[in-house]
This record gives C-alpha cells, sequence and structure tokens, in this order.
C-alpha cells in the first residue's frame, strides 16, 4: 500500500515535470526565431488537467509543490505574450548557416505540378515529396487547401500532406486562400497527437495576393485589397496556432492582364503582408517576363526609400517564360536576397497566367551557383534524377537545361566506360 502510494506520487511528479518541459517547448517554439521545436507543440493539454496535475495533486502529495505554482502561473503569462512577439517579430526562411547561404525553396510539387493538364494522383506527389527530401532539400511546398473547382489538381493535399515521409527540421508548407482553407488544415492538423516524435505533416502556410486587381480577380476572384482585408484574419489564426506564414505577392513585373507593374505597388502590398505577421514575402515574376535589368529596379524600389523592405524578408520567385530566371536569380542575389523558390527540372506554369512556362529549375540554380561564394543544401546529381523521372512520369519535356546536360554527360561516360569493356 505504502509503495502503491509513493509510487502514484512520483508518477504524478513525472506527468507535472514532462508537462513543464513540454510548456517549455511551447515557450520556445513560440519565439519566432526557432523553427524546429514549433512543430511538436501546437496545442498543450486541457487546463483541468493541468489543474489536477500541477496543482491539486502536488498539495494533497506535497512533492515539489513550490515548483508547479509559478510553473502554471509563468505559463499562462508567457503563452500570450510570446504570441504577440511571434506576429511581429519575424521567422528566418532557415536559420542560415553563413551571410552566403542560399535557401532553396523548393516549389515543384505544388507550383510545379498545379498547371499539369490532368490530375496527378495524390502518390505520385507523395512519391515525388519522399524523393526531393532525400535529395536534401528543406523547404518543399507540398500542396495547396485551395478550392478544387478552382485548382483541380491541388485536390488531395491533405491525403498528400498526411502520408509523405515527413522529415525533422525540414518544412513542407501549403497554400492556404482563405479561412475554408485554414480551417481545412487545422482540422487535419488536429488529428495529429502532440506529443508525437512523429513531425506533423506541416507547420507552415503560405498566403497569396497580387500586385495589380486585374490578376487578383483572376487567381482568387477579388480584389487586392479585399484579399488583404481576408488574409490578415487567416494570417492571426495560423499564427496563434504556431505555424509559419509566408506570403506572396504575384505579378510583380508585369501583370497578363494589365501589363506593366508599378513597384511602389509591390513595395505596397509585400509590407502589408509583413505587418500582418509573414515571417517573409516571396515576389513573383509570374509571367516570367522580369530580366535582370527590370528586377533590379524592381528590388531598388521595394527595397529602399521610406518604408523600404529589408532583404532578408524577401525571396525571389522567377518563372522561365523568356529564359532569364537565372539571370533574375543571380541579381536579386546581387541585391542582398538570400532565398530563392524553385521547382525540380523547372516544372510549373500558372492556371491565370496564359502562356507563362515553369519556375526556374531547381538544378539550374544549383548549378549557377556551384563553387561560387554562395552555399545551397541538396544533392544535384539526385535533383537531375528527380527532374528527370517526373517529367517523363508526367509526358513534358526536361525543362531544366543543367538536368539535359548533366544526362547527356553521363550517357557519354556510361558509353566511353562501355567502349573500354
Ligand atoms: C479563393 C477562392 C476559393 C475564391 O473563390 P470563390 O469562388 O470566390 O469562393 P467562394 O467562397 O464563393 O466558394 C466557391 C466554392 O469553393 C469552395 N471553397 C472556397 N474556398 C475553398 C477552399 N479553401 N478549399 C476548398 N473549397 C473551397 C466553396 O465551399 C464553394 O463551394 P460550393 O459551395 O460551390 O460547392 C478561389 O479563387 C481559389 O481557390 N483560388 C485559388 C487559386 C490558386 O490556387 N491559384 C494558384 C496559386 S497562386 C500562384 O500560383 C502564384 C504563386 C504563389 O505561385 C506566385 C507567382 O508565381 O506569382
Amino acid at each position: 500500500m505504502a509503495f502503491s502510494f509513493v509510487l502514484f506520487k512520483y508518477v504524478c511528479f513525472l506527468f507535472a515535470r514532462a508537462n513543464f518541459c513540454f510548456t517549455s517547448i511551447e515557450h520556445f517554439s513560440d519565439n519566432p526565431n526557432n523553427t524546429e521545436t514549433s512543430i511538436r507543440s501546437r496545442k498543450h493539454p486541457p487546463i483541468i488537467v493541468e489543474i489536477v496535475f500541477n496543482l491539486i495533486l502536488p498539495h494533497i502529495l506535497p512533492l515539489h509543490s513550490f515548483l508547479h505554482i509559478p510553473m502554471f502561473v509563468s505559463r499562462h503569462i508567457f503563452k500570450a505574450n510570446f504570441r504577440q512577439v511571434a506576429r511581429s517579430a519575424a521567422y528566418a526562411t532557415a536559420a542560415s548557416p553563413s551571410p552566403n547561404h542560399v535557401n532553396i525553396v523548393e516549389v515543384g510539387p505544388r507550383d510545379g505540378l498545379q498547371n499539369e493538364k490532368s490530375v496527378i494522383p495524390p502518390h505520385l506527389k507523395v512519391e515525388l515529396i519522399n524523393r526531393l527530401g532525400k535529395a536534401g532539400m528543406t523547404i518543399i511546398e507540398s500542396g495547396s487547401f485551395v478550392s478544387p473547382k478552382w485548382v483541380p489538381q491541388m485536390a488531395g493535399t491533405a491525403e498528400v500532406i498526411s502520408k509523405m515521409k515527413r522529415l525533422h527540421g525540414r518544412h513542407y508548407p501549403v497554400l492556404v486562400p482563405n479561412m475554408k482553407g485554414l480551417d481545412s488544415l487545422l482540422d487535419l492538423l488536429s488529428q495529429y497527437p502532440q506529443l508525437s516524435t512523429e513531425p506533423p505533416p506541416t507547420d507552415e502556410i503560405a498566403i497569396f495576393t497580387a500586385a495589380t486587381d486585374a490578376f487578383n480577380k483572376a487567381n482568387t476572384n477579388c480584389t487586392v485589397a479585399e484579399s488583404l482585408e481576408r488574409l490578415e484574419p487567416v494570417t492571426r489564426r495560423a499564427l496563434e496556432a504556431g505555424l509559419r506564414v509566408r506570403g506572396y505577392v504575384s505579378v510583380v513585373i508585369a501583370c497578363p492582364y494589365s501589363g506593366k507593374v508599378d513597384a511602389s505597388k509591390v513595395k505596397e502590398v509585400s509590407r502589408a503582408l509583413l505587418d500582418m505577421g509573414c515571417y517573409e514575402v516571396s515576389l513573383g515574376d509570374t509571367v516570367g517576363m522580369g530580366n535582370p535589368s527590370s528586377v533590379r529596379a524592381m528590388l531598388e524600389t521595394v527595397m529602399s526609400g521610406n518604408g523600404g523592405l529589408p532583404a532578408d524578408k524577401l525571396a525571389g520567385h522567377f518563372h522561365d517564360t523568356y529564359g532569364t530566371a537565372v539571370a533574375n536569380v543571380m541579381t536579386a542575389l546581387d541585391m542582398g536576397i538570400r532565398t530563392i523558390d524553385s521547382a525540380v527540372g523547372g516544372l510549373g506554369g500558372c492556371p491565370y497566367s496564359p502562356g507563362v512556362t515553369g519556375n526556374v529549375a531547381t538544378e539550374d540554380v544549383m548549378y549557377a551557383l556551384k563553387d561560387s561564394k554562395y552555399k545551397v543544401d541538396g544533392d544535384l546529381e539526385a535533383m537531375v534524377d528527380i527532374g528527370e523521372w517526373m517529367s517523363q512520369t508526367l509526358g513534358r519535356t526536361n525543362a531544366s537545361r543543367t538536368g539535359k546536360a548533366i544526362l547527356a554527360r553521363r550517357e557519354r561516360e556510361r558509353k566511353t566506360a562501355g567502349a573500354k569493356l
């Protein structure tokens, strides 16, 4: 009997300690500069469980009880404060090991596939994401919680992100256009046990708007101002749920409906997204008409003058319609930007920009930065294999110049080796 009593006391104590550790993780993860722990700490036990285990039981069975009251109080005070901080301060896309480390946001599974003619089965998307993770991609945009009536290719995202292999320390953002999309995502996340050692399906959403009303109406059926109004509560709720929020501004150079874009509008919309709580804004040359000179001019306007945005809050997102995407990436890097969106095999297009070709190929970016002062994560040879596999599977031409060159080199080497035998 006495033994059982002591055992019970220790179980209570251990539970309280575990709860305290868990609380500490949550405080830490709410620190916006920490990107690693947030995935394990979206929720905490119901308050009644805490009261029983942290306050009542330790007093009935007084063991380290002096610790529990301050723990309980601090937990509930700090929780609110850290959330405030999270909203206004900044995450980094990833903790960059050096000032010349370039973060690649691999957008192939989302931006790359959303414009395919046929609907791609979830298992194929899962396979693509798994291969990209294995090849060392650290941020993989994995799908969209948008209306399947608008973008049928993104249907099944919940299944994809539930089934893909989630690697620790990686991020798998998904696009969310409105509260309905966020509701669906949060519903899914609520099914994952809070103390699981498995990362949840995602810890990040991306919201999107544009620099022109015409494009935004075609893309999301509302003006830019209306979209910002719609996205503010979505962002707030996502941050409260412990998710990272990234923003996109489309058509930063040219709009397929209204022509040349005023860069000061790009600056204004980007600022609005950062003020809302986005940790970073990706500037999309959606139609791929930019060249180094227009990209530089746009970035100069966005980054300088009154309310200029810092380079570490911006990312470059270039489509390759005119073959200038790699040059535009180099221009953005030269201007201090260190996050680039790209898609394996140069997959992509945009459903609301007819004629637009894919994103800059990840392989081409990796090759362009090889032996330079810039460093990127990932295995180029493995990415070439993935780009070729995906292109063949989709029955499309591999759009990566580097991919094709490396495949040709391998073929030559294979023939030379065969001839020697
Ligand atoms: C924003 C809406 C929904 C407005 O579309 P809407 O028609 O105005 O919305 P609604 O609220 O009237 O709803 C219409 C129907 O959609 C449903 N619905 C509504 N929301 C959702 C949702 N989240 N998930 C699932 N279903 C949804 C809703 O329930 C309803 O269903 P019904 O009653 O008719 O059966 C729509 O315009 C939309 O989904 N647009 C998404 C477009 C898109 O995904 N574009 C591509 C991504 S952006 C991009 O590629 C650019 C980027 C980021 O890569 C950067 C660059 O290159 O520039």
